[in-house]
């Protein structure tokens, strides 16, 4: 059952979230008196003064954060978003200060793509994938992809940005940190500091950029904005308005010429390899990721029990819709409902709060039609991992030539037993696993067989040191630990528990690679 939530924009909220701000500011703890700030600018109604003060404290958070760009950019903001005039000089003055210090030293942002990069080239319909991995099928596992050639521990296969992804702002799911809506861009989803601007209109959208405020506009949020504080309490039918509402966008808001398309040419043998991503035309490929979701539906038998119609007839411009298509949108929403179970993804993202730094944290859902034609096995051969927002899949074990490539859904051999695993997948994901763990009965870590003494002792080691590194140290060992498991996979095969603890040191050196550097107490 929804709750329906009329929520406004309101001076006096804004400026008393602007208040708390300034006293967290005064307190030193510059992270929450950012989602503070950021608070007050969803609410301020448009062109109040509330907006430009609040730019200009959020300008002296960032001065002292040593992060002279950012800060300069919200001077600007302030002056031109109402800031009195008659106090420009204090702004001025900051700015000033800025430019001095900027040449002096400046916190440097790293780009977490600078380090992982596509390891091969890519394939020229599907930029975001190499072009040495294939589509197969068989009655075993469906769909599957395979190499067609060998590849290397640490290799990166794919780097996939979903076309179709939310933001989720509500603890009650998977942890998500209540106040994700005011930390990071609800369109990129990433985090840029907190560096946001607000939408005109609701009050929990927030923009790293113009340029994301006119996609979402565009693309969805014109939809969307009326009934996001609800959409923000349901779960994956968020996710499903947003594909609808995205889809709309695609016919110009005609309900007929989205049916039309999807009748014309939904094809459910089709998947992500029937389509060209590489077109310039954003509005084709946005047409071909539409297809590419619809495609990935393979269990028809499912039942849906949850319907759009409530949020149809409350939308102010969607209710007349459900009255003449409800047959077509129901459909619509039982396709998309149906793919929530195996292919959205929720998304994980870095705090970059000092103290949740440690861990990532589910910050959305998205629908990645490429990486979801990868099968599950409790022994995996590749590493998923997000970045900024997109997923990523990096080869944790040698992978030969014509094999197929594996990730891990939910369960690992090594930390539980089969029954366990196989209930789980059973329970989660509706099938029998038939992984080489779980068809090989490999053995839990503490029967696991040991390659020799030392390397065991050097392994052990390397999971306590690593714990330590900082991103320069964990690129170095990176490469070492990549080196030491292809050797000794080719060496001794799998699974031996000095292979296991590698894989381990080598996720989390990545993770210290890819996490913000620059933290907010
Ligand atoms: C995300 S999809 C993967 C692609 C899928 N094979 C397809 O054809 O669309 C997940 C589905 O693949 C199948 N699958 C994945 N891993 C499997 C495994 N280890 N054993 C058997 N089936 C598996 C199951 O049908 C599961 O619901």
């Amino acid at each position: 059952m929804i709750d329906i939530i009329d929520s406004f924009k309101s001076s006096e909220f804004a400026d008393s979230s602007r208040a708390e701000g300034n006293k967290l500011y005064c307190e030193r703890s510059f992270f929450d008196a950012l989602v503070k700030y950021n608070e007050s600018l969803c609410y301020a109604p448009e062109a109040s003064e509330g907006i430009g003060l609040t730019f200009a404290n959020r300008s002296a958070v960032y001065f002292e954060m040593k992060l002279y760009d950012k800060c300069l950019k919200n001077i600007e903001l302030a002056k031109v978003n109402g800031y009195p005039e008659k106090n420009f000089h204090i702004l001025d003055k900051r700015a000033q200060k800025c430019h001095e210090l900027k040449a002096e030293q400046q916190q440097v942002l790293e780009n977490p793509f600078d380090f992982i990069k596509l390891s091969y080239n890519a394939n020229p319909r599907l930029p975001f994938v190499v072009n040495c991995l294939e589509l197969r099928q068989n009655d075993a596992f469906g769909r599957y992809i395979v190499t067609t050639q060998d590849l290397n521990v640490g290799d990166i296969l794919a780097i996939e940005e979903p076309h179709f992804k939310i933001i989720k702002s509500d603890s009650r799911y998977d942890s998500c940190p209540e106040m994700n809506k005011f930390q990071r861009c609800s369109v990129c989803l990433k985090d840029d500091l907190m560096d946001l601007i607000p939408c005109s209109y609701c009050i929990s959208t927030m923009f790293c950029s113009e340029e994301c405020k006119d996609y979402a506009m565009k693309s969805y949020h014109n939809y969307e904005c009326a009934i996001i504080e609800i959409l923000l309490k349901t779960g994956i039918m968020q996710m499903a308005m947003r594909v609808f509402f995205q889809g709309l966008n695609m016919f110009n808001g005609s309900v007929e010429d989205l049916q039309d398309f999807l009748n014309k040419c939904n094809n459910s043998s089709f998947s992500v390899y029937n389509f060209d991503f590489s077109s310039s035309k954003e509005e084709v490929v946005a047409k071909h990721y539409l297809l590419s979701a619809y495609c990935l539906v393979r269990n028809d038998k499912m039942s849906i029990n949850e319907s759009p119609e409530k949020l149809f007839k409350l939308h102010p411009q969607l209710s007349d819709m459900w009255q003449v298509h409800s047959e077509f949108i129901k459909r619509f929403f039982s396709t998309i409902l149906k793919l929530g179970d195996s292919n959205f993804h929720g998304i994980c993202g870095w705090s970059i709060q000092k103290y949740m730094n440690q861990e990532p944290q589910m910050i959305g859902v998205g629908c990645y039609p490429f990486i979801s034609l990868i099968n599950h096995s409790c022994a995996p051969n590749v590493h998923r991992m997000y970045a900024e927002g997109k997923m990523f899949i990096m080869v944790e074990r040698p992978i030969k030539k014509g094999e197929q490539l594996f990730d891990c859904y939910r369960t690992t051999f090594f930390t539980q037993p089969k029954a366990e695993r196989q209930m789980i997948l059973y329970e989660d994901y509706s099938f029998q696993c038939q992984c080489e763990a779980c068809t090989k009965n490999y053995p839990l870590f503490h029967s696991l067989k040991s390659m020799d003494k030392k390397t065991l002792k050097w392994a052990k080691k390397c999971k306590s040191d690593t714990i330590k590194l900082d991103s320069n140290e964990a690129k170095k060992k990176f490469q070492e630990y990549c080196t030491a498991i292809q050797l000794h996979h080719e060496q001794n095969g799998f699974p031996f528990a000095e292979i296991v603890l590698l894989q381990e040191c080598l996720q989390h050196c990545l993770s210290i690679i890819i996490k913000p550097k620059v933290l907010f107490a």
